[in-house]
């Protein structure tokens, strides 16, 4: 794909109190293009979603996002307060209230237009993540940043929103950069994936990653992801914060094989 880079993250590294959560990453979304960002708990990708966003500053690399780039994110988590009486139409007025996008279309878009008039703390976990995708779009974005978009949601329902989020993407043309667990669900749907563990383990096409040794060693068994209990076996290891603690695998962006 040689559409324009929307954001370039190059050399990536952030730490917490001298502890290291992320290093040496470096990646692009383009136009229309859908970037899959996968990893075990603690892997760092919610910390990288939020130096993309600019929420964070990294400690040393750099991230250039094109001048005026218009991003919509979903977060991993929002707290409504339960007892906030909130329709979902209200809901998403609140959401972008200089640009007063018409709430109607953007619930069409999601395909649950019949819950405009609902009480937000009603709406079931799948219902709830479609209204969340519905807010990020009030921005009109270029880039559409997505944390576990199908968190919450049953297998079925998470087929059917990945499936969603890729006709938006083909019907806007907008980046995606999008966080998820399950590299089965979005493989159909993902243009590149990155599997990041605090570096980035390996990265490619979904088919390519899938049968890379080191994401086999993170994901490989179906089990252990459903469990969200994650082995890390390749040719360094991680102690019990995440960091490495040896390694002898390449920190660039090129595939570590493990
Ligand atoms: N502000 C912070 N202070 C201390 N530690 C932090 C901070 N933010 C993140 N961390 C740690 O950094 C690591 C990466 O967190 P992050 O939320 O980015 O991981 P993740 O890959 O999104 O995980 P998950 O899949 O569980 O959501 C975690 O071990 C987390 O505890």
């Amino acid at each position: 794909m040689n559409n324009p880079a929307l954001i370039k993250a190059n050399d990536i590294g952030f730490s917490v109190a001298e502890r290291q959560i992320l290093q040496h990453v470096t990646l692009e979304v383009q136009q229309g293009q859908l970037l899959t960002l996968i990893g075990p708990n603690g892997a760092g990708k919610t910390t990288l979603v939020r130096i993309v966003l600019g929420l964070l500053q990294p400690q040393s690399g750099t991230l250039h996002r094109t001048a005026g780039l218009r991003i919509g994110y979903m977060p991993q988590k929002l707290f409504i307060e339960p007892t906030l009486p909130l329709t979902v139409r209200r809901f998403l007025q609140l959401a972008a209230p200089g640009r007063r996008q018409p709430v109607k279309p953007l619930l069409e878009e999601v395909r649950i237009a019949h819950l405009m008039e609902q009480q937000v703390s009603a709406l079931s976990g799948g219902e709830l993540q479609r209204v969340l995708l519905a807010r990020a779009l009030s921005q009109s974005p270029q880039l559409l940043v997505l944390d576990e978009p199908a968190q919450g949601v049953d297998v079925t329902g998470q087929t059917e929103l990945y499936q969603l989020i890729n006709s938006i993407r083909d019907r806007h043309g907008c980046g995606v950069l999008m966080v998820s667990h399950d590299l089965h669900l979005v493989m159909a749907t993902t243009d590149e994936v990155i599997c990041l563990n605090q570096h980035i383990c390996c990265h490619g096409k979904p088919e390519h990653v899938s049968n890379d040794p080191a994401y086999l060693a993170l994901f490989g068994r179906r089990e252990a992801e459903t469990l969200a209990v994650y082995t890390h076996h390749h040719n360094h290891s991680h102690d019990l914060t995440g960091d490495i603690s040896h390694d002898n695998c390449n920190h660039d962006r090129d595939t570590d094989h493990g």
